[in-house]
């Protein structure tokens, strides 16, 4: 019998295919299969990996204080016993020589064998000592994860019917995933404007987060039903469901085709207004998709990626490079670059949290680089460096203060100063923008404004922030509305301002990319929208499909709603 789960549709489509659970404890695994040539480095890495283990167990054991209860000895004692059994320590050695596999895949497999075991046996107290397994793998696994396998030469173990059914999947991992095929994904945790979602929608594949215990209840090789539109998954579909989701699949996939015919259209409403549509990228590898989806310029280049891409902090030459890359393929068209926005969910390996128990309201966007006066100069001089080579415009996330914009312009002064004095050539008219996330910032656009050269509405932070809901945290994701009034007030005066002003407004968040409210935006005034590439045609097309004059009176009766509930009915006629 079919079971359905329901979740958080992240990106629409649908894919039916074959479940590959990415791992059981709390640090998520991948399956790699590495070359002949990798395995004695692959084994002298699990080896240290157990060894590194040990020590912190003995120092733990060596360190209890005398005041302690007396569990925590044998506690710590029974995990040492449990590390130093073949069964963990030696075993997965030899999976690893068998089968060319990671280390913690080897792990893994070797945990599913011996939990197995467990299954079977009756006695309450050897039964308890599962979980022991499970954390002292888990210790070994995050020993691991500090030292990465080197994925340059392993290859994921998946294919173009697979489903990737995972805990969470970090922003590092999907900027992994960008480069193998697989169908779908699925996670027990997350939000649809998390930083994983918006990854999972610019590999334009269909991703239900938020399904709590989907690991629990999905075996791998198990042949699943993914809806990203409805958010559900179906798990062994009987025949019937199968033949529906099949001819939805194949209309699903006429659709996708149709899109594609209109790659080369001009963006240009019905009543002849062009509309600028930008791509944003991650990566300067994701500059051929964006322009073969039709984007010619780039609104937003999260540069963060390369930092989360790399071991260590990128070097102001390596950040260069990656910058002028861009700027080049471009061609002279605009690359609005987004300078480091970390501190939340978005972590570098190279990266130490301060504490904070709110990091989204804590150290993290602008404000960590301009604590950090080294790390930002690095980025500002790579960034002006790369401008001789295109157009590239420089924008400063997470705004509150137009002290903040002061400094940051500040900042960029001394920047340009040390490259003058190096005779190393830059456009000295390089724009600068800034985001606008925190209602602060959109309340006082015009202040902004008067320093800035032009500005981009980050809608996934400002409802995050106007609502005060984590955009990241499923159990709150009911509350988090694209549509609220006062998210739409927010939005509807900045875009307002900033054209009384003649200055540019874009939005960049994932509102510009979602169709579902193209006409809206346009109604309120936007003529620039950045998203991710494999959303742009089907904005194209309502923006093709939209004559301005006829949008005026019903965006302004979605603005004057105060109620939530009334806007979903305007909104729907809006675009019907
Ligand atoms: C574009 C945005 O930034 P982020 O990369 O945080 O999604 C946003 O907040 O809308």
């Amino acid at each position: 019998m079919s079971i359905t789960l329901r979740g958080i549709g992240c990106a629409g489509g649908i894919a039916i295919g074959h479940v590959h659970l990415v791992s059981e404890t709390t640090v998520d695994v991948v399956h790699l299969v590495l070359p002949e040539e990798d395995i004695p480095a692959e084994l002298a890495r699990f080896d240290a990996a157990i060894r590194e283990t040990r020590k912190q167990l003995e120092m733990l054991w060596g360190s209890i204080p005398d005041n302690a209860p007396a569990e925590l000895g044998s506690f710590l004692s029974l995990h040492i016993m449990i590390l130093n059994d073949a069964a963990l320590s030696r075993d997965p050695r030899q999976l690893i020589e068998e089968q060319h596999c990671n280390a913690e895949w080897a792990l893994m497999q070797q945990l599913e064998i011996l939990l197995a075991q467990f299954d079977e046996i009756e006695e309450d107290y050897l039964r308890e000592r599962r979980a022991d397994v499970i954390q002292v793998a888990d210790r070994v696994l995050k020993v691991l994860a500090g030292h990465p396998v080197s994925h340059a030469h392993g290859q994921l173990a998946t294919d173009r019917d697979t489903i990737l059914v995972a805990h969470d999947l970090s922003p590092a991992d999907m900027v992994q995933y960008k480069d193998i095929e697989f169908a779908a994904f699925v996670t027990d945790a997350g939000g649809a404007t998390s930083h994983t979602a918006i990854l999972a929608r610019s590999l334009g594949i269909p991703a239900v987060v938020a399904m709590h215990n989907a690991r629990e209840l999905m075996k791998e090789g198990e042949l699943v039903v993914v809806d990203g539109s409805a958010g559900t998954v179906i798990i062994e579909p009987d025949a019937d469901e199968l033949a529906h989701y099949q001819k939805l699949l194949q209309q699903w996939q006429r659709q996708q085709k149709q899109l594609a015919g209109t790659k080369s259209a001009e963006a240009i409403t019905a009543c002849g207004v062009p509309i600028e549509l930008q791509g944003n990228i991650e990566l300067p590898q994701d500059v051929p998709d964006m322009q073969d989806f039709g984007a010619r310029s780039v609104g937003l280049f999260r540069s963060e990626f390369l930092f989360l891409a790399s071991e260590e902090l990128p070097t102001e030459d390596e950040q260069f490079e990656a910058y002028r890359e861009v700027a080049v393929a471009l061609n002279g068209q605009p690359v609005t670059i987004r300078t480091l926005d970390i501190g939340t969910d978005k972590l570098p390996k190279w990266f130490e949290r301060s504490g904070g128990l709110n990091p989204a309201m804590g150290l993290c966007g602008v404000r960590l680089s301009l604590a950090q006066p080294h790390l930002f100069q690095t980025q500002l001089r790579a960034l002006l460096r790369a401008s001789a080579f295109g157009c590239i415009q420089i924008m400063f996330p997470l705004l509150s203060s137009v002290a903040q914009v002061r400094q940051c312009l500040q900042h960029v002064t001394l920047a340009k100063q040390s490259l003058r004095d190096e005779g190393i050539a830059f456009d000295e008219q390089v724009k600068m923008g800034g985001m606008v996330e925190i209602p602060a910032a959109a309340l006082n656009v015009a202040g902004f404004l008067g320093l800035l050269d032009f500005v981009s509405v980050g809608t996934n932070d400002l409802v995050q922030y106007t609502l005060g809901v984590d955009r990241g945290d499923d159990s709150v994701a009911h509350l988090y509305n694209p549509a609220h009034p006062a998210v739409l007030q927010l939005l509807s005066h900045t875009i307002r301002t900033a054209n009384a002003l003649g200055k540019p407004v874009s939005v960049c968040g994932e509102m510009a990319g979602d169709p579902r409210f193209t006409r809206l935006l346009l109604g309120f005034g936007l003529r620039r929208f950045s998203m991710h590439p494999a959303s742009l045609l089907a904005v194209k097309q309502v923006v093709r499909q939209s004559s301005l004059a006829e949008l005026t009176a019903q965006t302004d009766a979605i603005l004057a709603c105060t109620d939530e509930e009334q806007v979903t009915p305007l909104l729907e006629q809006l675009n019907a």
